[in-house]
């Protein structure tokens, strides 16, 4: 059981995603954070993150570690833990412009193909492009969206500066995140999109086990077609 979802930043993707898969069994890979700790490695080794060339060049570099487990989601760059200072501002407003490099992006795209061909058990992946290129025969896709306010509140004093404060600045956050995802969605390669055949699901009024709920059933319910359908293409054969 493969399920993608996807969707902007503050949509509730990754803590759907995470209990999803703790709930069903499944792996779960945070493909943001692999774009997050590739973009926090280049700022920690002088690479200029304004020159597409020079992350181009970059790209092949650093060893980017993933963990599954959906109760502890590690990620690592060249074995340093990237956990903590992924999230920070400074990773923030870099990572549009390093994941949008194409050269970036084969690299990362590579690596999530084969955590999930190695994920025997299913896995529940996270992102912008998971749907529409990374894995476009997933069993399930669901695209997540919730208005900017909603998404703002969300985010705004969840983030930290690069000293550990909080950031409370909440028209900033909105502003920051609006600027996102205009740069996520209008990059050439494999931009922020829904895919054709994703479930659309608006979470502005949801509260977040509601759309926990939502998605269970969605998976429970692509499984089952999934093991109905089984049986008939292989008698079709
Ligand atoms: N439906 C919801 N209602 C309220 N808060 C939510 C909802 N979904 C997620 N959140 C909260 O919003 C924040 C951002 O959620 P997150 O899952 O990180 O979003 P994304 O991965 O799409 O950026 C988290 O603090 C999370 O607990
Ligand atoms: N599949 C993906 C996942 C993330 N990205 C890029 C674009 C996003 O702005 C950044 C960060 O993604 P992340 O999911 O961590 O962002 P949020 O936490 O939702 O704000 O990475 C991508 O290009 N493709």
């Amino acid at each position: 059981m493969i399920v993608a979802i996807d969707g902007p930043s503050g949509t509730g993707k990754s803590s759907t995603s995470k209990a999803v898969a703790a709930q069903l069994g499944l792996s779960y890979l945070d493909t943001g954070a692999q774009y997050r700790a590739i973009t926090w490695w280049m700022l920690n080794n002088g690479v200029d993150v304004s020159d597409p060339a020079a992350i181009a060049a970059a790209a092949g570099k650093p060893s980017i570690v993933s963990g599954t487990d959906p109760r502890d989601p590690a990620i690592s760059a060249d074995g340093l833990d990237a956990s903590g200072p992924i999230r920070t501002q400074e990773v923030t407003a870099a990572v549009s412009a390093v994941s949008a490099v194409p050269e970036v992006r084969a690299r990362i795209t590579e690596l999530q193909r084969t955590i999930a061909a190695e994920a025997v058990g299913g896995i529940v992946v996270e992102g912008r492009d998971i749907g529409t290129t990374v894995l476009p025969h997933a069993d399930l896709k669901v695209f997540l969206t919730a208005s900017p306010e909603a998404r703002a509140a969300r985010r705004s004093g969840e983030l930290k500066t690069a000293d550990g404060k909080p950031v409370t600045d909440l028209a900033g956050t909105q502003q920051a995140l609006i600027a996102r995802d205009k740069a996520d969605s209008s990059r050439k390669t494999s931009p922020l999109k829904k895919a054709d055949d994703a479930v659309e699901v608006d979470t502005t009024e949801l509260t977040l086990e509601q759309v926990i709920e939502c998605v269970v059933t969605l998976v429970e319910k692509a499984a089952a077609d999934k093991a109905a359908a089984g049986p008939m293409e292989k008698a079709a054969r």
